[in-house]
């Protein structure tokens, strides 16, 4: 596991920097002016003087970096993101910088020989900029293309038309279709080259042990928590092989690292993203009945649970008779820009004078990248304003519905292992959670939960307080209703399904991701899949007819939207634009994406729960 180990801090580089040299010569010189007495006092002096230096210095590090914890990356990635800022400075059209930080060291080449040739390739050059053919042509020499290192492979248990599949799809055209989205787990395929495996170091690729589904197009690696919706449209087409093979990949990754990366890449070590591994486990284990992944799971569960609910993650909110209520929040172990969009970061930077503010904000940065929800007003303390992002100080109602989830999933697996205390203890944790929701995040007069700002930093507990819950209205406020903790009750159901509908949120395609179109890709007017699924399974599971009617509604708008946008532009899309149907989403930092890993999941999922019926146009009326 990756150590969690401080920011270098200044200090370290004091005694190299040429004032002190000067201090640290300064005896010898005397020696021949001056007695050997006078020296020594002379030395003591100065040794003095450098003690007082150090003392003053350590302490203006200490006021001046932010202490948060930081995981380091690795040599390769630290150059590539050298060539990236080269690499935009030089293109006139800006290339996406995340194909450079996804380059590997080509044979037989070390990385240092590669540094110092770049570096007389950069010298000279103010900007860092150089003649695009002569970066190129460095490229070409020294690297091998993103993408290389993940191989095709042929998924074994795939079969082109599974037998049982989407039995409830009548409609010929939506058959069709479903066959078609069904045969892009072949296109998403892919294996961890040999040369990862061998020379792990040459690549940010990881090496993984199975087979993967990647998300698609520039999202060439695993990422957590895609491979949830990548699952269960996988059970879907009956690819149990494979959907197995995605979470002792994952798994694998918790007993590396201690937790699950944001995704399978040396650059993605600094923080996870929504925890949904046992949500995976448990979707296996309901269709497979596999008591051996289950036994298998669960210590690696256990270790995400500890890393989720200790540290920086822990946080604890009292209310007003005394009680302490422990939730969890997003933070990230990085301070520093994100390599893949290192640039970006900087810019973003540029208006904040002090280190610390930096270093603040670009963890604020990297701890939205580890919500999945990467950007959104949802972050941001004064919303439009991007350099008010602040996800450190958010108690997130989502992460918390994921986290109860895991714990009422490891109860349930202790149960299937025999472990009887064990499982009760999980069925406490997550009652306790459970209250939890009720006194920090649910607002009666809203109908929904509201995610809640902290006053303070987090590290000690704090007292609950209205005004920090935040009263916007975001698609993840309704994330709770998708467990059976918060759809069993008919009546409170009814109460949550009455604040959706006037929410706002329900568009002509989907559900919107927020209310503000803030020109980031987690707000209007985007939906994105999971955010669909989540809500629409959680009311068809309830036992309310209009919650029942409704998830059908959004789930055939949701579907619509994907066919016709399928039907435009050949592919499906990353996130659609739910204002109008047909449309694929925008905004944000990246061009929109296609390929596409959970939205194929939720199409099959959905299609799998209400079925089409052939009389039933999937051209909207
Ligand atoms: O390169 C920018 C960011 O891209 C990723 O985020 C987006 O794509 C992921 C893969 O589909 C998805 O899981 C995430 O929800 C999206 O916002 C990546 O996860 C970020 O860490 C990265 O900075």
């Amino acid at each position: 596991m990756n150590s969690h180990r401080p920011n270098p801090s200044p200090i370290s580089t004091l005694f190299s920097s040429s004032p002190y040299k000067f201090f640290l010569s300064f005896p010898p010189l005397l020696a021949t002016s001056i007695n050997r007495k006078r020296q020594r006092f002379t030395s003591l002096f100065l040794l003095l003087f450098l003690f007082l230096c150090l003392s003053f210095a350590t302490s203006m590090a200490v006021s001046d970096s932010d202490s948060g914890p930081v995981v380091h990356t690795t040599p390769l990635v630290t150059f590539l993101q050298r060539l990236q800022l080269t690499a935009i400075r030089s293109c006139p059209k800006k290339p996406d910088p995340k194909v450079y930080i996804d380059l590997s060291l080509k044979l037989p080449h070390d990385l240092s020989t590669v540094e110092s040739v770049f570096d007389d390739l950069t010298a000279g050059s103010r900007d860092m900029s150089v003649p695009v053919e002569k970066l190129k042509k460095f490229v070409n020499e020294y690297f091998d293309p993103a993408g290389k290192d993940l191989v095709h492979h042929e998924p074994e248990d795939f079969v082109s038309d599974p037998t049982e599949f989407l039995l409830n799809v009548e409609n010929k055209q939506v058959r069709v279709w479903a066959r078609e989205v069904h045969c892009l787990w072949k296109t998403l395929s892919g294996r961890v080259s040999d040369a990862v495996i061998e020379s792990p170091d040459r690549h940010t690729l990881l090496p993984l042990p199975e087979p993967v589904i990647i998300p698609g197009s520039r999202f060439r690696e695993v990422y957590y928590w895609d491979s949830y919706w990548v699952i269960k449209g996988l059970l879907t087409s009956k690819m149990f092989t494979t959907a197995q093979g995605l979470v002792t990949n994952l798994m694998s990754l918790v007993e590396t690292y201690g937790y699950v990366l944001n995704g399978a890449r040396a650059y993605y070590t600094n923080r996870s993203q929504p925890p949904l591994l046992s949500s995976m486990v448990y979707e296996i284990y309901k269709v497979t009945k596999d008591e051996e992944l289950v036994m298998k799971a669960i210590p690696v569960l256990l270790k995400e649970y500890e890393f989720w609910n200790s540290g920086k993650h822990k946080v604890v909110i009292r209310d007003a008779s005394g009680n302490d209520h422990i939730l969890s929040r997003y933070y990230a172990m990085w301070n520093m820009p994100r390599p893949e969009s290192s640039v970006f970061d900087q810019e973003s930077a540029s208006g904040f004078s002090s280190t610390l503010e930096k270093q603040r904000f670009h963890r604020d940065i990297a701890t939205a990248a580890e919500s999945g929800c990467d950007f959104s007003t949802r972050w941001m303390r004064h919303p439009p304003n991007f350099t008010t992002m602040a996800t450190t100080s958010v108690v997130p109602v989502d992460l918390n519905v994921f986290l109860l989830k895991m714990e009422l999933d490891i109860a349930f697996m202790m149960e299937i292992a025999g472990d009887k205390n064990g499982s009760e203890r999980f069925v406490k944790a997550s009652e306790a959670r459970k209250k939890a929701f009720e006194i920090v995040f649910w607002n009666e007069k809203a109908g929904q939960w509201l995610d809640y700002w902290l006053s303070s930093n987090g590290d000690e507990p704090e007292t609950w307080k209205a005004e920090n819950q935040n009263n916007n209205v975001f698609a993840s406020n309704f994330a709770p209703i998708w467990i059976s903790s918060f759809h069993s009750d008919e009546n409170f159901v009814k109460k949550v399904v009455k604040a959706l509908e006037n929410s706002g949120l329900i568009a002509p395609a989907g559900i919107l991701t927020s209310l503000t179109n803030s020109g980031q890709q987690w707000d209007a007017p985007n939906g994105w899949a999971p955010q669909q699924e989540m809500i629409v399974t959680g009311l068809a599971r309830s036992d309310l007819k209009e919650a029942k009617v409704m998830a059908e509604e959004i789930a055939r708008r949701w579907i619509r939207s994907s066919y016709r946008a399928y039907k435009t532009s050949g592919t499906i899309h990353e996130k659609l634009d739910v204002s109008e149907i047909g449309e694929y989403g925008g905004g944000g930092e990246y061009k929109p994406q296609t390929g596409f890993g959970w939205s194929n999941g939720v199409i099959l999922t959905f299609l799998e729960e209400f079925g089409w019926p052939s009389d039933l146009s999937i051209i909207e009326p």
